[in-house]
């Protein structure tokens, strides 16, 4: 990259900047150590002793930029780090090393607003709302379409905790949707619910989206991904493997998941490798003014 295009990136204005961030879980493992009991008899024993605590490398160092007008969708197999990614970004948890820089508060769909489950649904909405920041005048204006968008009708009176568990999903998430988020984080909001509800959150999640000034969406759904975001970035064991145009992101990661299950473990590993070794890493730049800007290395 010569030195004008270089000044010509550091001029945009990134919404997410993602300076090498790693994390990694510490958990309690049963696994026996060496000289344990085998069997029955040793999980027994180390069941009632102290646990075991291992770490789970979540997330190994990486570097993201998302501009502006960009919708990013994450994929990749079971455990891989798409979660921990967007828990990351929305500030839920805190990286190992390695920061987060936003241009404002993401807002994670359907997970951020706290409800009580005692409380009905329809003083859920009220507290949803306040706890995302909104004022009495904006939770009146916005209180029917939420309900409407919940599409729970009479059960917006009951208890939350009467709520099957896409009953509460849709009303966090029509909560969640009921403000305009500049940075937006959707992880799997798409699959909450039936059929009648996917259309109509799919309906507020596309003028979201086109409000949002940059939209990250996690989803097993790759034909989504691809209808949905202007790039693709494959996540593979806490690796990035492959950052780009959808359509060949999502066949990358298509290729790779139909040979590991055809059980074809070397070509997977090869496709994986292919996709590592052609991507591009991103090198965080601080600017004079404290704000972080990237360019390709
Ligand atoms: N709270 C936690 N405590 C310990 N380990 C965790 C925790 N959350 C995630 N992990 C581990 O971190 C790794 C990444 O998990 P993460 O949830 O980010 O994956 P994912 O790509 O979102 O998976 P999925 O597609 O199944 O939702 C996995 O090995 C997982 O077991």
């Amino acid at each position: 990259m010569d030195a004008h295009s270089e000044l010509e990136f550091l001029e945009e204005d990134p919404c997410v900047v993602i300076d090498e961030v790693s994390m990694t879980y510490r958990v309690a493992s049963s696994e026996a150590s060496p000289g344990d009991r085998a069997g029955v008899r040793g999980l027994l024993r180390r069941a009632t002793a102290r646990p075991n605590m291992v770490t789970v490398n979540a997330l190994n160092p990486i570097s993201l930029v998302a501009m502006r007008g960009e919708s990013v969708g994450i994929v990749g197999r079971n455990g891989s780090g798409k979660s921990t990614l967007m828990k990351l970004i929305s500030g839920q948890v805190k990286p190992d090393q390695g920061g987060v820089y936003a241009s404002s508060t993401p807002i994670m769909l359907g997970v951020n607003a706290a409800l009580v489950p005692e409380l009905p649904g329809d003083h859920n909405v009220v507290l949803g709302c306040l706890a995302m920041g909104l004022t009495h005048e904006q939770i009146q204006d916005r209180y029917e379409s939420i309900v409407e968008l919940s599409g729970l009708e009479k059960a917006i009176h009951l208890p939350m905790r009467s709520y099957s568990s896409g009953m509460s999903s849709r009303l966090r998430f029509a909560i969640a949707a009921s403000i305009d988020p500049e940075i937006l984080l959707i992880d799997e909001a798409l699959n909450t619910g039936d059929a009648q509800f996917a259309d109509r959150s799919r309906k507020r999640m596309d003028e979201l989206r086109a409000n949002a000034g940059c939209v990250f969406l996690v989803s097993h759904s790759l034909d989504t991904v691809i209808e949905m975001c202007s790039r693709v970035i494959w996540m593979d064991k806490g690796d990035l493997l492959m950052d780009g145009e959808p359509r060949a992101v999502v066949k990358a990661y298509k290729d790779f998941t139909r040979q590991l299950s055809k059980g074809n473990n070397i070509s997977a590993a090869k496709i994986r490798n292919e996709a590592m070794k052609s991507l591009v890493p991103t090198q965080i730049i601080e600017r004079s003014t404290g704000r972080r800007s990237a360019r390709a290395s």
